[in-house]
């Protein structure tokens, strides 16, 4: 999706990304509160292909993971949804996340990659960690049950953003599912009634 360039005449790029296994919430109240707070013309949700680091459970299917990112999206002209991790064969590292992104927007784009607290912390083991810092700058939100702090990041390439506290994570989505227990409103309705049509996350 290509919007008008914005008054600055740089367009801003947020980059939302995550396993969305599946997508809730808090990833969109995420989204939409960096988006205000940096004026951002888009955010790109970046569903991840192979998440290396949570190989120790059964990830859905990426395509499950892509369509429910495209149908939480949806109604906001301003979310969008890439497939750059999902078509990339071997783990994904938001090293190559951020270099298709950036060579898809091109020069003219600055590009917000956006995390919750947990993520942030966790920042420094990521696959070439400096060299992240010069293709984005990095947002941190305040998560519920995780503490939001700066582990060390290159002066002037992160901001911790508050942001309004919703304590749903998928872990716990996909295990309500599995006891049968409700998620509406922890995840958008065309969610829930994909996850019951495709019978995903039924058996814990
Ligand atoms: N409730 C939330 N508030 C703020 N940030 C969040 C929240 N949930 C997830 N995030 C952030 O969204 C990004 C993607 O998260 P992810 O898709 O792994 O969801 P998750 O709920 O943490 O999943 P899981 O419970 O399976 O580990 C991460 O940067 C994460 O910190
Ligand atoms: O680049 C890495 O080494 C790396 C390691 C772990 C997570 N990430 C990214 O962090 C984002 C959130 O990941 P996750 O696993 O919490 O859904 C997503 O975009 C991942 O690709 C990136």
């Amino acid at each position: 999706m290509m919007n008008a360039p914005s008054v600055q005449g740089k367009r801003r790029v947020g980059v939302m990304g995550g396993t969305f296994d599946p997508i809730h919430h808090g990833h969109l109240v995420a989204a939409s509160e960096v988006a205000h707070h940096f004026q951002l013309d888009e955010v790109v949700f970046v569903p991840t292909g192979r998440p290396y680091q949570k190989s120790g459970r059964d990830v859905s299917a990426a395509e499950d993971r892509y369509l429910m990112t495209v149908i939480a999206t949806a109604s906001n002209p301003r979310f969008s949804v890439s497939r750059v991790d999902i078509d990339r064969p071997g783990p994904t590292f938001t090293i190559d996340t951020l270099r298709d992104i950036s060579r898809i927007y091109g020069p003219e784009a600055d590009l917000f990659f956006i995390t919750g607290a947990d993520a942030l912390g966790a920042i420094l083991g990521w696959q070439n960690a400096e060299e992240l810092f010069e293709l984005a700058h990095f947002v941190g939100c305040t998560r519920p049950g995780h503490t939001l702090h700066d582990p060390g990041l290159p002066e002037g390439r992160v901001t911790l953003l508050e942001i309004p506290a919703l304590a749903i994570s998928s872990s716990e989505c996909r295990q309500r599912v599995a006891k049968g227990e409700p998620i509406w409103y922890l995840v958008p309705d065309g969610i829930v009634q994909y996850i019951n049509k495709r019978g995903l996350y039924q058996s814990g």
